[in-house]
């Protein structure tokens, strides 16, 4: 499926956060929104999910939505949002138990996702027992489970080490590869953006405007660390973004 935004403007009281954005979230592919601190990213994944309803303008989603799909539109967080109290399998559970799956189809899907993301060995471990890594990986299937039609990520790697984050974009990107997925991911992080972005719009801030959308053909397979069209598209965003996140850096909270 896609998701199309138009026109869409949101005000938090008198302040003006986004202004005019349009843009379409093509199926199967990757949109990253990046831009500097407070330029509104998070609210903008918001409007996308239904999470908040924009002052002005529409998003839509087009299509038809995958074989199995439980719940069109699915947000992976950056702390988790995991239950302290219920183990691997049953944080994923959760996101089922309203669907009236039968227990053998429940099953099926909960094992599936965990094996996707390697956790099987883990199901009856709770969260307090899994290395931030490993908790992403529990909201990555849980995310999975509703085989939803799009993926909204809030910064999902910011809260791990560099280590740990590198492994993580690697098991998204092989998620993708075995299976496409249509997917907004909003980072700080340039290096994680044109890794796994087929598009990737720059946001200006105070209000949130479109700066600049820029398209990567390199597959997301052949993505490497020699790569020289992400390093080309790394520096052309931080030349668009240095200014204003300069800015950012000396106004007061
Ligand atoms: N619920 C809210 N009420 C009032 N203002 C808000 C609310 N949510 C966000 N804002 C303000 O809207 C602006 C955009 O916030 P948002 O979190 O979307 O930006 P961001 O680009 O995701 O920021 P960061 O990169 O620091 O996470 C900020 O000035 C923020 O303080």
């Amino acid at each position: 499926m896609q998701l199309q935004l138009q026109g869409l403007s949101h005000a938090y009281g008198e302040t003006t956060v986004l202004q005019d954005i349009n843009l379409q979230v093509s199926a199967g592919k990757i949109l990253c929104i990046v831009g500097p601190s407070g330029c509104g990213k998070s609210t903008l994944l918001r409007l996308m999910g239904g999470l908040e309803k924009p002052s002005t303008g529409i998003v839509t989603l087009q299509g038809t939505p995958p074989q199995g799909c439980l719940n069109p539109l699915t947000y992976i967080f950056q702390d988790f949002a995991l239950l302290p109290w219920r183990n691997v399998a049953d944080n994923i559970s959760l996101v089922l138990e309203d669907h009236h799956l039968s227990r053998a189809e429940h099953e099926q899907i909960i094992n599936d996702v965990l094996s996707r993301t390697r956790m099987s060995d883990f199901r009856h471990a709770l969260p307090r027992q899994l290395s931030g890594g490993m908790k992403q990986r529990v909201a990555i299937a849980r995310a999975l489970a509703v085989k939803p039609a799009v993926l909204l990520m809030d910064e999902p790697l910011s809260a791990l080490d560099s280590q740990t984050r590198e492994l993580l974009l690697e098991d998204l990107l092989q998620l993708w590869t075995a299976e496409p997925f249509t997917g907004v991911y909003v980072t700080h992080n340039l290096s994680e953006a044109v890794r796994l972005g087929h598009e990737i719009v720059v946001l200006s801030r105070h209000p949130g405007r479109i700066f600049e959308t820029v398209s990567m053909s390199t597959p997301l397979s052949e993505r490497d660390f020699n790569n020289a069209e992400m390093e080309q598209t790394r520096q052309h965003l931080w030349q668009m973004m240095r200014d204003e996140a300069a800015q950012a850096d000396r106004e007061l909270v």
